[in-house]
């Protein structure tokens, strides 16, 4: 079927519906609605359910499959999945007028035909039209529609990450998603840490569709940084990433449904199946991220954040607790309140400018290298230039108590740290806080407002959207972490890469219509 022509369908037929099996229904399909209506006895058809409810956005169809019926050997079944926004079940639902999303099926059956195959053949169709469209909504680049169509995801769950339950979420809470929208995948289980690093670093491109992580932020950064160390990396940076949230931070898919202006679920189960659902029906959207070079002499590459101070050593000194899941950031963080550390040093930085010369991804060509992305920053034997009438270099002394570079908006499910980021805003926020005579009490009134980024209006926190940074630390032993996972201490630079990566997400819905099947 041509593009032009499935864009444009309109078909329309007579079913059952599984719960009201005698009475005939017709279902009409228009590229971007399903409508349903009863079928009056002088043919006429009439809605059967409230004005609400009466039809079905495509946007909310996730996938859909023919089956045979186990009783009946002539009825056929199209059944359609959807995960939409709709009232609780059971008794919350009778109380509470809060809409929330779940997954649900309509169940059509088709048996206007003598025989199986016949009946079986128009619901083929349908499945045909539907799946298409679904395919066709997710508007992707034409480069992925052209070469990875029929292409698998590739899957890495680490059995590590998080409370050590991601291989059980997986079984449980994705593959049946998964199959419902007939997204194809094949699953490593990682090994030790760095092996989906070393197994990137050697994959065929052209074989897979993308690269999904069921884990925390720590694999991904690992994933990013492996497909950074290809020869090829201009090409790698094009396949998509997914995040199946099984860690304990989770920012990265945090980040992506709060793009796509969804409600974030809130228990892991129904976060996973969010995520689940977005990465089967994926659009591919751009995010930031930076290029961070450490005192070591490594080149590293982030997604999400720049730790030092007092997050640094909380995210990497709760490692203890990593039984905990997400709380074992709030338990260490109650102990660095009370006994407070301050941090020597100062950061250099360049403030963001909208009218700045920066790297358009468009310009990325198999020749560009990683030294032209890297515009402002100078090797670190060279000191910045702190003159301000010839450079665009600003410096802030210490001592701090706390300092957090950002690219993204959340840095776990729980904090936002950001409010005004967005996947792909072009800069990357710097915030600190001055180690003074109130540092307890600051510490405090920071860290219990980090859920919803309030600690950002108070006074002692200073933060600016900035293009690079360097940061010199003046203690010789301390924590430093890049994306939640801990690097050398010592002087860290860095600079946006604005747009630099794919990701597996949705875009701002803004026609979100209510159903009810
Ligand atoms: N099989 C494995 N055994 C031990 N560690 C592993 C294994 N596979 C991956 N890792 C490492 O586990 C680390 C943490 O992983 P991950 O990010 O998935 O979980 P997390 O730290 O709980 O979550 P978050 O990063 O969101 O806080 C990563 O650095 C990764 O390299």
């Amino acid at each position: 079927m041509a593009e032009s022509e499935s864009r444009s369908i309109d078909i329309q037929d007579t079913f059952f519906l599984q719960d009201q099996s005698s009475k005939p229904y017709i279902v009409k399909f228009s590229t971007t609605m399903l409508s349903i209506s009863l079928q009056n006895n002088d043919n006429q058809e009439r809605s059967v359910l409230d004005n609400n409810t009466q039809l079905i956005s495509i946007d909310d169809i996730y996938g859909c499959l023919c089956m045979k019926d186990n009783k009946d050997p002539i009825k056929c079944h199209l059944n359609i999945y959807l995960y939409s926004l709709r009232k609780p079940k059971g008794i919350i639902g009778t109380f509470s007028k809060k809409l929330t999303l779940q997954r649900s099926q309509l169940l059509l059956t088709y048996a206007k035909l003598n025989d199986y195959e016949s009946n079986l053949a128009v619901v083929t169709r349908w499945h045909y039209y539907i799946a298409n469209a679904i395919y066709l909504r997710r508007n992707l680049p034409l480069d992925i529609v052209t070469t990875k169509r029929d292409k698998r995801a590739l899957v890495f769950v680490n059995p590590a990450g998080g409370a050590g339950k991601a291989y059980r979420l997986v079984m449980e809470y994705v593959i049946g998603v998964w199959s419902e929208a007939e997204f194809t995948y094949h699953i490593i289980i990682t090994e030790r840490a760095g092996h989906a690093r070393d197994y990137v670093q050697s994959i065929q491109l052209a074989d897979w569709s993308g690269i999904v992580l069921a884990s925390g932020d720590g694999l991904i950064y690992e994933v990013i940084n492996g497909l950074m160390n290809r020869d090829d990396w201009q090409e790698a940076l094009k396949l998509p990433i997914g995040h199946l949230p099984c860690g304990s931070g989770n920012a990265f898919i945090t980040n992506i449904v709060r793009y796509s202006q969804q409600p974030i679920m809130k228990t892991m189960e129904k976060f996973i199946v969010q995520a689940a659902v977005i990465i089967a029906t994926y659009n591919v959207l751009p995010f930031d991220m930076a290029v961070v070079d450490i005192c070591d002499g490594q080149r590293l590459f982030s997604f999400l954040c720049i730790e030092w101070a007092i997050v640094a050593d909380v995210d990497c000194d709760s490692e203890q607790y990593r039984f905990l899941g997400e709380a074992r950031f709030t338990v260490e963080a109650i102990k660095r309140v009370i006994q407070p550390r301050t941090y020597n040093g100062y950061i250099d930085y360049i403030p963001y400018d909208a009218a700045d010369d920066t790297v358009n991804t468009n310009q990325i060509t198999p020749n560009t290298t990683i030294a032209q992305l890297h515009r402002h920053l100078l090797p670190f034997n060279e000191s910045i230039p702190t003159d301000s009438t010839v450079t665009k270099w600003r410096r802030i002394n210490g001592p701090f108590a706390h300092v957090l570079i950002t690219s993204k908006a959340s840095i776990s499910k729980d904090t936002i740290a950001s409010t005004k980021s967005t996947l792909s805003d072009g800069y990357l926020t710097l915030q600190y806080i001055r180690a003074d005579s109130s540092i307890r009490m600051n510490l405090a009134k920071t860290f219990t407002t980090m859920s919803d980024g309030k600690y950002l209006d108070y006074d002692f926190v200073e933060w600016m959207p900035i293009r690079a940074f360097r940061i010199v630390p003046s203690d010789t032993s301390g924590n430093m972490m890049i994306d939640g996972e801990k690097v050398s201490y010592g002087p860290i630079q860095g600079e946006i890469l604005p747009s630099i990566g794919r990701c597996m997400g949705k875009p701002p819905k803004l026609d979100q219509v209510s159903i009810n099947p």
